[in-house]
C-alpha cells in the first residue's frame, strides 16, 4: 500500500506537484496517467525519497522511504532503464545491489529468468537493446521480493512482444498480492493492463477511480441506429428530446443523455418503425482520458484569466 498525503513540490515558482492525495492499493494494476509535464516522475521519485517534498507526505507499507530498513525489500522501482553501468554483465550488476541488501546470488538468478535474461546473464550490458534493458531494470526492481513496485513508463520504446510481456508481468505482480503503480502514455496499453486509475493535471489529482467508472464518467456513450426509414426515426427521437445525428450510410447517431439503446427501441416499437441495427459504441480509455485532460487545461487556463 502507498499512502501520499497534500504531496506538493515547488521548483521556484512553478509548482510541479499540487497537494496530492491518493492510495495505491495491493492486488490490483493502478495506472498513473497525466500530460506531459503533469507531475508524475516527481510524484514517483518523492515516493522513493530521490526528491523532497515541499510540504505533505508519501508513506509506503506504513513508513516513509528513509524509515524502511531494508528498502530494496519493501519497493521496487524502474524509473531509468539506462541507469546501469554498461561495463558490467547483468548478472554482475544485480549481485552487485544484491550484495549491498544482504540478498543471496539465488535470487540474482530467480529474477534473471523471470524476466527472460538467462541466456544474456554474463552479456555485458553496453550490448544490450532497449527491451532488454527494461527487463534488466525490472529484474533489479524485483530482487527484494518487495510487495509494492513502481514502474515509471515501462513500455517506453519496447516492440509488441516486449510491451505484452511487460502487461503480462504487471498483471502477474498484481494478482500475486502486491501493490503496483504504473505510468505510461500508451492508453491501448494501460486500458488491458490497469484495473484502477489515478489521473493528474497540472499536479493535482483529476481522478482515482475504477478503469470502467473512468470511462463511464468521462467519455460519452454513443448509440449507432439504423433503419430503412431514418428520418421518420429521427422525428420520433426528436419528439421524444433525442437529438441525432444523421450520417452518410443512413444510420444515426445518438450520443449523450439520449444514448440508451433500450429507450431508441423502445420509441421505434411504439411508432412501428423498422430498426435493423442497434449499437452502443463504447467508448475508449484514450476518448475519456483526452476529454477529462482538455477539461483540466480549459478549467486551468480559465482560471488564470480570472
Ligand atoms: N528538477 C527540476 N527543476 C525544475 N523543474 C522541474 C524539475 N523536475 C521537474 N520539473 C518540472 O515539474 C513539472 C512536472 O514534471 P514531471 O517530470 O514530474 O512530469 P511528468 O508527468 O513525469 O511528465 P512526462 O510525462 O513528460 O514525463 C514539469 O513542469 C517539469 O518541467
Amino acid at each position: 500500500m502507498i499512502e501520499v498525503r497534500g504531496l506538493t513540490k515547488r521548483y521556484g515558482s512553478r509548482t510541479a506537484v499540487d497537494g496530492l492525495s491518493f492510495d495505491v492499493r495491493p492486488g490490483r494494476v493502478t495506472g498513473f496517467l497525466g500530460p506531459n509535464g503533469a507531475g508524475k516522475s516527481t510524484t514517483l521519485r518523492m515516493v522513493l525519497d530521490l526528491d523532497r517534498p515541499t510540504a505533505g507526505s508519501a508513506h509506503i507499507g506504513g513508513r516513509r522511504y528513509r524509515e524502511l530498513a531494508c528498502p530494496l525489500r519493501e519497493v521496487g522501482a524502474l524509473l531509468d532503464a539506462g541507469a546501469a553501468h554498461g561495463g558490467r554483465t547483468a548478472r554482475g550488476h544485480l549481485l552487485i545491489l544484491a550484495e549491498s541488501n544482504r540478498i543471496g546470488a539465488k535470487r540474482v538468478d530467480e529474477v534473471l529468468a523471470r524476466v527472460g535474461l538467462e541466456p544474456a546473464a554474463r552479456t555485458r550490458i553496453k550490448g544490450f537493446s532497449l527491451g532488454m534493458r527494461q527487463r534488466l531494470g525490472i529484474a533489479a526492481a524485483l530482487l527484494g521480493d518487495p510487495p509494492v513496485l513502481l514502474f515509471d513508463e515501462p513500455v517506453n520504446g519496447l516492440d509488441p512482444e516486449g510491451i505484452r510481456w511487460i502487461r503480462d508481468l504487471m498483471r502477474s505482480l498484481a494478482a500475486e498480492g502486491r501493490t503496483v503503480l504504473v505510468s505510461s502514455h500508451l492508453m491501448s496499453e494501460m486500458a488491458v493492463t490497469a484495473d484502477h486509475l489515478i489521473v493528474i493535471g497540472q499536479g493535482r489529482l483529476l481522478a482515482d477511480t475504477g478503469m470502467s467508472d473512468f470511462i463511464t464518467t468521462n467519455a460519452r456513450t454513443t448509440v449507432l441506429v439504423r433503419s430503412p426509414r431514418p428520418g421518420e426515426l429521427a422525428c420520433v427521437l426528436d419528439r421524444a428530446h433525442i437529438a441525432s445525428d444523421p450520417q452518410d450510410d443512413g444510420s444515426l447517431l445518438v450520443a449523450g443523455v439520449g444514448a440508451d439503446a433500450a429507450r431508441i427501441g423502445d420509441l421505434a416499437a411504439e411508432a412501428g418503425l423498422p430498426v435493423h441495427e442497434l449499437t452502443v459504441l463504447r467508448a475508449s480509455l484514450e476518448d475519456a482520458y483526452l476529454a477529462m485532460t482538455a477539461g483540466a487545461t480549459e478549467f486551468a487556463a480559465s482560471k488564470r484569466e480570472g
